[in-house]
């Protein structure tokens, strides 16, 4: 039997590889799409890469337009989705892109994002070690961050294990434009993003208190840079170990940690994570180094910000709510060069 699914924010980037995700999808009919300035366009004038979908036409968002579908994706900017979600009738499904549901402590809300804490639903992230169940079990469902995902694949299995200390963790992380969402279009010229890095949100990134809270890493400093790519995040995740360790060693911890994930690849030894290599897919690509000269640990990890990092993770958690494989219409292999 196949399910009635929608997508509010369809016209924005998280939305759009959402609509390419479920046009593919062999158990999701696409009920409503909605937009929000976008509203009366087609697909077709929005995401002319989606021609099988190009004369649907976006409806506004409301509780209205979206109550007919079995589950909802909400891919709305912060702050958006909690007075959405409450308007929607209990027997639908919901799977929030966004931040707002993801966080436990209003305190933390209302030091990274301000405004009203929506209250916390079930953390979307399959591979972490008891939350595949929850999720499967769950009718609300807050998908992580695009950094957030990236960075506690690398960083879960080292603090679980007890290979690695809870404090002082350093991460610098490189994001594709495209994890800015369409707004920020104006300040994304080519032209001035081209041929430039530059850190952003440095020492305040609102996805610190979603990896501490997800991971129970205690002091975390993550330093995040923008790069000029449409796609992708590229994390180097760097621990103090409790004791000497090897290379091995920490391979063997994260090789442990995801042998039975599909989704979840530690490189073979001597590679390393490449973004372009998880373009259009929904794989995280994990290495692990000691640093010869301080002994530290380094894991860097990949993925497609708009895959794992949003539309695809919201798909992963959407066939675990709806009882499906949880591997169902998602892609692994990437698109290269
Ligand atoms: N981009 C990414 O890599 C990731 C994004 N996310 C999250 O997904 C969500 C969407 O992100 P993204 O697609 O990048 O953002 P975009 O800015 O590209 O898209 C935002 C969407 O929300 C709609 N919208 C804008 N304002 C309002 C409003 N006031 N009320 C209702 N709808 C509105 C827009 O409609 P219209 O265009 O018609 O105005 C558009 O469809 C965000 O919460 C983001 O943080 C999560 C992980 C990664
Ligand atoms: C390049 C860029 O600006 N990236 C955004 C990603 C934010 C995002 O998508 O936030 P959520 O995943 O929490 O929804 C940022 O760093 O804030």
């Amino acid at each position: 039997m196949g399910f009635r699914v929608a997508v509010a924010g369809a016209s924005g980037y998280a939305g759009g590889e959402l609509l390419r995700l479920l046009a593919g999808h062999p158990q999701f009919e696409l009920a409503a799409i909605t937009g929000h300035g976008t509203a009366g366009s087609t697909v077709a004038e929005v995401h002319p890469h989606l021609v099988t979908l190009a004369d649907r036409v976006l409806a506004p968002t409301t509780a209205a337009s979206l109550s007919g579908a079995d589950l909802v994706f909400l891919a709305l900017p912060h702050g958006q989705s909690g007075a959405l979600a409450a308007q929607l009738p209990a027997h639908v499904k919901v799977v929030d892109l966004g931040a707002d549901h993801r966080l436990t402590d209003p305190a933390q809300w209302a030091a990274y994002y301000g405004g009203e804490h929506a209250g916390a639903w079930t953390y979307g992230l399959p591979e972490l070690p008891g939350q595949r169940g929850l999720i499967s079990a769950a009718e609300r469902v807050a998908a992580t961050g695009c950094y957030a995902a990236t960075i506690i694949l690398a960083l879960d299995p080292l603090l679980a294990s007890g290979i690695a200390s809870p404090d002082d963790i350093v991460v610098v992380a490189a994001s594709g434009t495209s994890g800015a969402g369409t707004n920020a279009k104006k300040h994304l010229l080519g032209s001035e993003v081209m041929g430039d890095l530059t850190g952003y949100k440095v020492g305040a990134h609102q996805h610190v208190p979603e990896i501490k809270q997800a991971t129970g890493a205690r002091s975390l400093s993550m330093t995040p840079i923008l790069a000029p790519m449409p796609r992708g995040i590229l994390a180097t995740v760097t621990a103090k170990p409790m004791h000497r360790v090897t290379e091995d060693e920490v391979r063997d911890v994260l090789i442990a940690a995801y042998a039975e994930e599909p989704f979840v690849f530690v490189q073979k030894k001597g590679q390393q994570p490449h973004t372009a290599a998880t373009y259009g897919s929904n794989a995280v690509h994990l290495q692990a180094v000691v640093d010869l000269d301080s002994g530290r640990i380094i894991v860097t990890s990949a993925l497609d910000n708009l895959g794992k990092g949003a539309a695809g993770q919201a798909v992963q958690c959407a066939n675990l709510m709806l009882g499906l494989p949880e591997t169902t219409g998602l892609p692994i292999n990437g698109v290269a060069p």
